[in-house]
């Protein structure tokens, strides 16, 4: 790999983004790297595995040069299934890895609430710097609202500076991104400045798909279901050839998804495959399949054929 002489006083080092579900972590992956990342939805437990972003500058943003991998991981919950060790195992090496952790907390709650409390455990025994980014101000009425919050964090963990932000605004992103920069070392960058991320397209693909059975469907389904592209075909003349499995853990489930007439996959398929094109940037032939695999969220050889793990 060929890098650039590396500027004078460049900065490169982990930030791992950790919390409770549904409190904006992938939003704010997304805000930082100004590009659409991790799948995002109003549904909490929707981000499954680590998911990595990197940024990277030449110090034309006023900052040091510095390359910072951001680690967006899975809403910290008590495992109910174990999919769910296997998130909070990618949670653990997130933080294994971090210079600094990004504490995400919202707001609005007026408490610790029993996930961000599993949340904080993982905090314990992590050595690195902490900072508690107290997102969704745009939501508070009056931005003192929030002070008895940080003061019940305070007491519960020493974190180094407390930080407003909204991800979805970004107001006060760049306050958090000079914090996360005066606590990392120098050193040159892990990856090219191009790069934004190092999982394969297929990855991307796979995740863009579950977003869409996120946004279409209810209840259990998409906690029950996995997306696995089983065939990428880049074609020169004609579209790129993608096919997927969706798999569900009941038939019940298979029929939701595959709906009267098909008409249910259809749309699922339509959702996804502009989502897709606009990722790849080139136009796309989409084939998703149903399957049901029974308990696949507890069965040890179907969560590592899904990627998990
Ligand atoms: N109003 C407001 N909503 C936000 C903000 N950040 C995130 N959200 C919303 O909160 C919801 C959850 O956001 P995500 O980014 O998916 O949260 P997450 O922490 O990655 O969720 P998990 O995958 O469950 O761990 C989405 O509907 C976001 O649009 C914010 O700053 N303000």
């Amino acid at each position: 790999m060929l890098f650039e002489p590396v500027p004078e006083g460049h900065k490169s080092g982990y930030a791992a983004l950790v919390g409770a579900p549904n409190v904006g972590k992938s939003t704010l992956l997304n805000r930082v790297l100004g590009t659409k990342l991790s799948i995002v939805t109003p549904r909490p437990s929707t981000t499954r595995n680590r998911v990595l972003g990197i940024l990277s500058s030449d110090g034309s943003d006023g900052n040091a040069p510095h390359q910072v991998v951001f680690l967006d991981t899975p809403g910290v919950v008590r495992p109910k299934y174990r999919l769910h060790d296997y998130m909070m195992r990618d949670v653990d090496r997130a933080l294994r890895d971090a210079d600094v952790a990004v504490f995400l907390a919202d707001a609005t709650q007026g408490h610790i609430s029993h996930d961000a409390e599993a949340a904080l455990q993982k905090l314990d025994g992590f050595s690195g710097h902490s900072i508690l980014a107290l997102n969704k101000v745009d939501l508070l009425p009056m931005r003192d609202d929030a002070l008895p919050l940080v003061d019940l964090y305070r007491q519960r963990h020493d974190f180094e500076e407390v930080v407003p932000i909204s991800a979805l605004n970004g107001k006060g992103t760049d306050n958090l991104l000079s914090l996360i920069l005066a606590r990392i070392p120098e050193g040159p960058p892990y990856y090219p400045a191009d790069q934004i991320s190092e999982h394969p397209e297929r990855f991307f693909v796979s995740e863009i798909v579950r977003e869409a059975v996120f946004n279409l469907f209810r209840d259990e389904v998409p906690y029950s279901t996995s997306v696995v592209v089983v065939q990428f075909d880049e074609r020169e003349r004609e579209k790129d050839y993608i096919a997927c499995d969706i798999v569900v853990e009941r038939d019940s489930q298979k029929g939701i998804l595959i709906g009267k007439g098909g008409q249910a996959l259809k749309r699922l398929g339509q959702a996804a495959r502009r989502e897709i094109e606009d990722f790849l940037g080139r136009p796309v032939y989409l084939q998703l399949h149903v399957k049901t695999r029974s308990d696949w969220r507890n069965r040890e050889g179907h969560l590592r054929e899904y990627g998990y793990g």
